[in-house]
């Protein structure tokens, strides 16, 4: 059916003439109809099609993260690394300066009274002291001037206990000094009781030479009660030791008289920390111990940039229209990798040289390459781990609390395991040695790769504390060579005598290298695996078909004879599942129109639609009551030069007959062939010769008209010789000429709806789907993407959904109508209106006066009797005649037109208004399902439409008066 055959467009349903806004459009543009239909596309090889792509990837990537974000791309990878270098630079500052103070000349400090016992808990009974012999006189006198001593120093008084013999008796409170029958008490005493007691001075004195007295005594401390298991320095001890000596001294020299009576002699000691010389004793060592946290949350920024970036891609449906125009999903990925490893290199290019710049000793004394290659390394691993994980996400603000989720885990984990050295090299003596499939996970995680390799550079640079001489043993550097021979022994952190074992640095290299192939694997897989947002995936193993790898595709399209077979193969398939039934309350020309698409010996079409149908389950595994049928055995063909306007409510299931067609989404049954490539089967064919505008606008809003085109077009193949004038032509057509350099983001709502339907366009597309094209826009534009499409259309299909009558009257050849899923009416505007419509609208326009309108009325009722009054104000009539009556029209018009009793001013004729059969068919579709009162509401809204449309026929006739004065005006000047 040619276009010709469509219904003039001069009687539009508000009054406008489409054929004038048609032509004025045409005209504006320059008759350039050629231009569109002749070929764009360059031919490339495969190999040459993936090089451009990657080009067109790399250009895109580019312009947005160079020229329009670049203050954010600066901050990224300049700013982030320079923000945690600084901070490092001034942590370890204040941490060498305060290793400085206290070794160079550390201030002395007295030494105080002993420390009370405490029990296991504090203030629970426990025993200060315990001493044997128990009975000694003199060892009583000594330790009575002890107590002494211990009372003026801490006002706490200990008093001799009552001995103790039982190595079972428990203290019921704190006791001071307890007598003990001998050494072997106190030891039985401890082992019974652990960390009762704080002290045991055992005395064996020997008085036999009156002149010379020997004192001896022997000092148990119990190491985790003295100085409440702090006494790192002997402190207690040596207060211990000095109260017992001042106590022999004043016995010495007072042995007969009462130690409470007795002068005391004292000693007054001091404590002082051995003095050295720092510059070489200090170390780098919050960048040994914090390094490797600091610098994960440095990659940490490109990361989470990362998963926010790609999955918003993917939830504006961005990424999905690339694929639509063409784009390899191996070429999205690879272009995103290279971007972000450029990223990567040049942020771990400022973190060597700002860290050298700040003279880190892990930065002056290593390998720079090796340096180097280590950040660049772990960010590539962080890069395809996010990757990985933008697979799994289809809201970015998910990824983006994924990522901080792993931030926070990695910081902890970092910080865990990495900020000791010991514990660092023992997790990796674990990993290597023990066989344990936890241990061996670890691997798979970057910052525990990245961890080790940093621990290994700041042992072999900063060096290590020796705790047991506490000096300073300096790391020898790290050198290229280094890489391949484990940290000497001498350098690796040791706890007693036991030191780890680990493996090579260069392991390390080889595990973040694994990590980037075993993420790079994942993404690939699960991205093809996991369903997209129209719920389209691969089956798991999709790997192994060849089709996967491009082995067996019919992309050369089938001829003539194949189609045939095709059909015959949809039948059959649909016939299995009773879809080769027609349903009863099919419409005639709905009839007719399956039985030319099931008819094999039919002509070959541009597009065949047969037996299609999409059911979309709720559950996978098993039918459900609210499983929605969305379309129904739908078939139906296409001509080229011709447009489809698909009517239909809300979620009458336009939009998915045309997710289908193009792709989008697969169907459940039945199958369409367009120009010989099977939607099912040959995806790829039909996408080289499909554009598609959906219903949602698939801008990117920081990039310009100019560069989507350059972008779409570059991914369909157009060359870049024609690109300039393609772009030229299109956005002056669209009228976005004007504004080809402003972000589309700046753009209205209609602009952007121009920029999609031209997208759409582009590459010379052989069928172009459209939904809701002109949605949003005024209607001056409106007409001129009306005449575009109109001029567009020759040697092409276009199929359009729309919920504008205008439109679909004005742009469709065929109208199809749809309700519940299924196709309720199809055929020309002209047809749809006289198969459905109430018949013909005719508005004269008369004197105001009463008796002219009597008059008028009753001549009018001679002429078709059955005509209906539907309007008699300000002087207009509007009758509505039906289409049973049509044969009288011929003379009332005759009639109207001479004029002969001088009382019509002006008519018009109009048929049954598009909206009003919409309305029908939407009624009598719902009728079974509807409640009487939805019925009336429906009822109203059709009464309405017909006001409206009586209305504007009023204004149509008073138009017509207007032309005409302006015609005569017109011919008297001429
Ligand atoms: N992904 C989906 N999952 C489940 N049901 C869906 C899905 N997409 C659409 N549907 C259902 O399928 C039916 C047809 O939807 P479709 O979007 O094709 O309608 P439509 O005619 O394009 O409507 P609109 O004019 O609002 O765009 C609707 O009932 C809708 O709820």
């Amino acid at each position: 059916m040619s276009s010709t055959e469509k219904e003039p467009i001069a009687v539009a349903t508000n009054g406008t003439n489409g054929d004038k806004a048609h032509h004025q459009a045409t005209h504006a543009f320059g008759d350039d109809a050629t231009e569109y239909t002749r070929s764009e596309l360059e031919k490339r090889s495969y190999l040459e099609t993936l090089g451009r792509q990657f080009l067109i990837m790399m250009t895109r990537n580019y312009t947005l993260y160079v020229k329009r974000y670049i203050q954010a791309t600066i901050a990224q990878i300049v700013g982030a690394p320079i923000v945690f270098l600084l901070l490092l630079f001034i942590l370890q500052k204040a941490d060498t300066a305060q290793q400085l103070r206290s070794n160079y000349h550390p201030l002395s400090y007295p030494l105080s009274g002993i420390a009370q016992c405490q029990g296991a808990t504090f203030r629970d009974p426990c025993i200060n002291l315990m001493f044997t012999p128990p009975a000694d006189p003199a060892v009583l006198s000594i330790m009575g001037v002890f107590a002494d001593g211990q009372k003026n120093r801490t006002g706490v008084q200990w008093n001799i206990e009552s001995p103790l013999t039982d190595v079972n008796t428990l203290p019921t409170r704190v006791l001071g000094l307890v007598p003990v029958p001998n050494a072997d008490f106190i030891y039985s005493y401890s082992l019974a009781n652990p960390n009762v007691t704080q002290y045991g001075i055992v005395w064996n004195n020997n008085f036999s030479i009156p002149s010379a007295p020997s004192f001896r005594y022997q000092v148990w401390f119990n190491y985790s009660q003295v100085g409440n298991g702090s006494d790192v320095f002997g402190q207690d001890v040596v207060s211990l030791t000095r109260q017992l000596d001042e106590a022999i001294i004043s016995y010495a020299n007072n042995p007969n008289v009462d130690p409470t009576q007795i002068q005391r002699a004292v000693y007054d000691i001091k404590l002082k920390d051995w003095p050295f010389i720092p510059p070489s004793t200090t170390s780098d060592s919050i960048v040994q111990s914090l390094g490797t946290v600091f610098f994960f949350c440095a990659a940490m920024v490109i990361f989470i940039n990362i998963l926010n970036t790609i999955v918003q891609e993917k939830e504006l449906k961005l990424r999905h229209a690339m694929q639509m125009m063409g784009l390899k999903s191996s070429i999205y990925w690879v272009s995103y990798f290279l971007t972000y490893a450029i990223e990567t290199a040049i942020a771990s290019l400022v973190t060597c040289v700002f860290g050298i710049a700040f003279q880190f000793e892990a930065f002056k004394n290593a390998n720079f390459g090796v340096l180097y290659f280590t950040f660049f390394l772990f960010g590539l691993a962080m890069n395809t781990m996010a990757f990985f994980i933008t697979t799994l996400v289809r809201r970015s603000s998910v990824g983006v609390l994924i990522g901080i989720f792993f931030f926070i885990i990695g910081l902890l984990f970092e910080s865990f395991v990495f900020s000791s050295g010991f514990v660092g090299y023992i997790w990796w003596e674990n990993v290597s040695t023990i066989d344990s499939t936890g241990w061996k996970v670890l691997l798979f995680i970057p910052f525990f790769n990245f961890g080790k390799m940093f621990l290994d550079i700041t042992t072999l640079t900063t060096g290590r504390i020796d705790l047991l001489t506490n000096t300073y043993i300096q790391g020898p550097g790290f050198p290229w060579s280094q890489l391949y021979s484990p940290v000497p022994n001498n350098l690796l952190p040791t706890y007693g005598d036991y030191q780890p074992i680990v493996p090579a640095p260069v392991q390390s290299w080889y595990f973040l290298l694994v990590d980037i192939l075993f993420y790079g694997f994942l993404t690939w897989y699960c991205d093809n695996i996991i369903p997209n947002e129209f719920g389209v995936y691969r089956w798991p193993w999709f790997f192994l078909t060849p089709s996967y790898w491009g082995f067996g595709i019919r992309s050369t399209g089938r001829d003539d004879k194949q189609w045939g077979t095709w059909l015959n193969t949809v039948k059959a398939a649909a016939a299995r599942i009773g879809l080769d039934k027609p349903d009863d309350d099919d419409d005639e020309d709905v009839a007719t129109e399956r039985n030319r698409t099931l008819n094999p010996s039919d002509e070959s079409f541009a597009v065949r639609i047969a037996h299609l149908r999409k059911v979309y389950f709720q559950s996978w595994w098993r039918k459900t009551k609210s499983d929605k049928v969305a379309v129904n055995n739908l078939n139906m063909t296409f001509e080229e030069g011709t447009l489809l306007a698909l009517l239909g409510q809300n979620g009458a299931g336009k939009s998915t007959t045309i997710n289908i067609l193009s792709g989008m989404t697969p169907s459940t049954a039945g199958d369409a062939l367009i120009y010989g490539f099977s939607v099912r089967e040959d995806q790829d064919a039909i996408r080289s010769i499909m554009g598609i505008c959906p219903q949602h606008d698939i801008l990117f809003p920081d990039l310009t008209a100019e560069e989507h085109i350059a972008l779409y077009g570059g991914l369909k193949g157009i060359s870049y010789k024609t690109m300039a004038k393609i772009t030229e032509e299109r956005l002056k057509a669209v009228r976005l000429w004007n504004v080809r350099n402003q972000r589309a983001g700046t753009y209205s709502g209609g602009m952007k709806r121009r920029l999609s339907m031209m997208v759409s366009t582009i590459g010379d597309p052989k069928i172009i789907f459209m939904g809701e094209p002109t949605t949003g826009m005024d209607p001056v534009n409106r007409r001129h993407v009306w005449a575009f499409i109109e001029k567009f259309k020759k040697g092409r299909v276009i199929v359009l959904t729309t919920h504008s009558m205008e439109e679909a009257d004005v742009l469709g050849d065929r109208i199809g109508i749809m309700a519940h899923s299924r196709i309720r009416a199809l055929g020309t505007s002209l047809r749809l209106k006289s198969k459905f419509g109430a018949g013909y609208r005719i508005s004269v326009v008369t004197d105001a006066t009463t008796e002219v309108m009597t008059r008028a009325k009753l001549k009018f009722a001679e002429y078709i009797p059955e005509s209906i009054l539907e309007d008699d104000s300000a002087g207009a009539l509007i009758y509505q005649i039906p289409s049973a009556v049509m044969g009288k029209m011929p003379a009332f018009v005759k009639y109207l037109d001479t004029n002969p009793d001088g009382i019509v001013k002006a008519w018009g004729i109009s048929q049954t208004t598009l909206e009003e059969v919409f309305l029908k068919l939407i009624r009598e579709a719902e009728g079974r399902d509807l409640s009487p009162q939805q019925t009336a509401e429906l009822e109203q809204q059709i009464q309405a439409v017909k006001r409206r449309a009586s209305r504007d026929h009023i204004a149509l006739a008073g138009d017509t008066v207007e032309m005409k004065k302006l015609n005569e005006a017109g011919e008297g000047s001429s």
